[in-house]
């Protein structure tokens, strides 16, 4: 359709593809909702007969968490990634004369994996589990070439495209480390998702890919518990703090547990292959923390070991 006449004849802007004209983005449903603002599910239709695509539409809710700066950062920072394993990019939507944008999205139909695991518990076995860990590997890996680190894997934040495909998304938190060191560190730690976080992140909000793999070891956690919510990390962790521990308080509780060599427990039936995984995910030492492309190929040893 870009050779034809009919599209030459559109100027540079109406031919820009990464521009999405608000009048014909039709609201459907609310996806989700977070500290960041919400992702709605929309049609974009111009020619008004329905027969348009599906996007998830993330508009910004700027409050004191999420400025419009961070968001255009995050919009940046999503238009550059190309891989499987990460949510794509498709454009922006600029609304009130360009005061409040949109990201534009592709849409994923089957939502967070923390719904899906919960919803699809029978029928999703160790070798799929494992399938969606080199899957959010991969991409990591991806992003680790790029000098990007995420600051928020969870598995909340990773979408299921199909029965075998899942993508890495929400990059809000999404840094890139200087080129003259290796970490980034962060002035302002907002909500922070402390439950997901490497120690020197908890203490000295200290990020690099290292601290990226040890939120990597808690998704895999996330995984093999199916992501139910009786045993997720937040509450396996207030467990052995206490409950009446109050914040900001909590960090410093979680931080000693971690230093005394408290983990998350092995989730029911998981493999001790895979448990064992998780834990060199979580040396404390980040330097003796695996990269991202041996756990990929370890996973991959793993599945051959589930699949005899
Ligand atoms: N990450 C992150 C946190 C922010 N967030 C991102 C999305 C998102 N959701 C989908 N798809 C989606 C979501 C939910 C459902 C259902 C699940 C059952 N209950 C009803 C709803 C279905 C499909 N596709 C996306 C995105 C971003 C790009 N493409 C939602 N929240």
């Amino acid at each position: 359709v870009t050779q034809s006449p009919v599209w030459r004849a559109l100027s540079p802007a109406q031919q820009d593809q990464t521009l999405f004209e608000e009048r014909h983005l039709r609201y459907i449903s609310l996806l989700g909702k977070g500290n960041f603002g919400s992702v709605e599910l929309c049609r974009y239709d111009p020619l008004g007969d329905n027969t348009g695509e599906l996007v998830a539409v993330k508009k910004l809710q700027p409050n004191k968490q999420s400025t419009m700066e961070d968001f255009k950062k995050e919009v940046n920072t999503l238009s550059v990634f190309h891989c499987d394993y990460i949510v794509k990019y498709k454009g922006v939507c600029y609304s009130m004369g360009r005061l409040s944008m949109s990201l534009v999205m592709e849409y994923l139909p089957y939502g967070s994996l923390i719904g899906y695991l919960d919803s699809n518990r029978h029928n999703v076995n160790a070798r799929r589990m494992l399938l969606f860990a080199s899957q959010i590997c991969k991409g990591m890996e991806y992003l680790q070439t790029l000098r990007y680190v995420h600051r928020d894997l969870a598995a909340r934040n990773i979408l299921v495209a199909s029965d075998s495909l899942v993508k890495i998304a929400d990059f809000g938190l999404t840094k890139i480390i200087p080129f003259d060191k290796e970490y980034y560190r962060v002035t302002q730690p907002g909500e922070s998702p402390i439950f997901w976080y490497a120690p020197e992140s908890i203490s000295e909000s200290r990020f690099s890919h290292k601290s990226d793999v040890w939120s990597f070891g808690v998704v895999l956690h996330e995984l093999f518990s199916y992501c139910d919510m009786n045993c997720n990390p937040k509450r396996l962790c207030m467990q052995e703090i206490g409950h009446n521990v109050q914040s900001p308080s909590i960090s410093m509780h979680l931080a000693n547990i971690l230093k005394n060599n408290w983990r998350l427990p092995a989730p029911p039936n998981c493999p001790p292959t895979v448990y064992s995984l998780m834990n060199e995910c979580w040396a404390y030492d980040f330097e003796e923390r695996p990269c991202f492309s041996s756990l990929g190929n370890q996973i991959e040893t793993i599945m051959q070991d589930e699949r005899e």
